[in-house]
């Protein structure tokens, strides 16, 4: 079962007890840091199928414990990598109303207020992301660091059902709409190294794409994310808030990040 935490006993530093893998090299989140980068002139435009969804799509919102999830259509996919990257759900990671810093992902150690991450899969090679997960080809995952600024009506069509999705395991249907409009606006300039899931079982399974231009959301729509949401069971007496949902950066080793634009 998935005791783990992101403070107190079960916190990350204790992820290795139960999960070898997070105690491993090659894992992520990282500090993006200009010393890694290097440009590479063959990292093509992200391109992504099937993203506009229509309202007659039902989507499902959950809270599983651990973050505000969004199930999505395996038409959805990035067709732009050597294999056909299936989508499977996006999810977020966020900071608290108190500290409204809580990427996982940082550049030159600044860390931002949030982040998606959209996890797809290798379809070409695995029937579902179960089996692709721990496979070192096996997932792609696209990251937009978000910033508190603007008003984000994309990010309505799923912060107005929150209230529905207060406790673990709780869930509801969410009329689809277009998931490209959490994007932002350019998708040929990005971060790419090879990570892991930031979560347990912390798999090297991760072709990370973290795109250099950060969305943004208003304090109110942040705090609607940082203070919604419980990562405890509706029935238990001590409801425990859910925020601070990331992972700390981890050592890039010998790693390169490959950056698609110059300065
Ligand atoms: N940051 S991250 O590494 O992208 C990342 C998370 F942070 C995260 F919380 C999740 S989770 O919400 O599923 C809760 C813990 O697994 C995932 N799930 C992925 C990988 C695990 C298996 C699986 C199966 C179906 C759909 C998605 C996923 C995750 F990939
Ligand atoms: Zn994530």
């Amino acid at each position: 079962g998935d005791k783990w935490t992101y403070s107190g006993p079960d916190g990350e530093h204790h992820w290795p007890n139960h999960y070898p893998y997070c105690g491993t090299a090659f894992q992520s989140p990282i500090d993006i840091k200009s010393e890694l980068l290097r440009f590479d002139p063959t990292l093509r435009p992200i391109e992504i199928q099937n993203y506009n969804l229509s309202v007659n799509e039902q989507l499902t919102l959950g809270n599983n414990g651990h973050s505000v999830q969004i199930s999505l259509p395996s038409k959805m996919h990035i067709s732009s990598l050597p294999h056909r990257y299936t989508a499977a759900q996006l999810h977020f990671h966020w900071g608290s109303s108190s500290r409204p810093a809580g990427s996982e992902h940082m550049v030159n150690s600044k860390q931002c207020a949030a982040e998606m991450h959209v996890v797809h899969f290798n379809s070409d090679k695995y029937p579902n992301i179960s089996s692709a997960v721990d496979k070192s080809d096996g997932l792609a995952v696209l990251g937009v660091l978000i910033e508190i600024g603007e008003f984000n009506p994309a990010f309505e069509h799923f912060l107005k059902f929150i209230n529905g999705i207060k406790y673990r395991d709780q869930k509801v249907q969410l009329p689809g709409f277009n998931i490209r409009a959490l994007l932002p606006a350019r998708l040929d300039e990005y971060y790419r190294y090879d990570g892991s899931l930031t979560t347990p079982p912390c798999y090297p399974s991760v072709l990370w794409t973290v795109f250099r231009n950060h969305v943004t959301i208003s304090r109110k729509q942040f705090m609607t994310l940082a203070t919604s949401i419980y990562s405890t069971h509706a029935q238990e007496s001590a409801p425990v808030s859910l925020n601070g949902n990331y992972r700390k950066p981890q050592l890039a080793d010998s790693r390169v990040v490959l950056v698609s634009f110059k300065e």
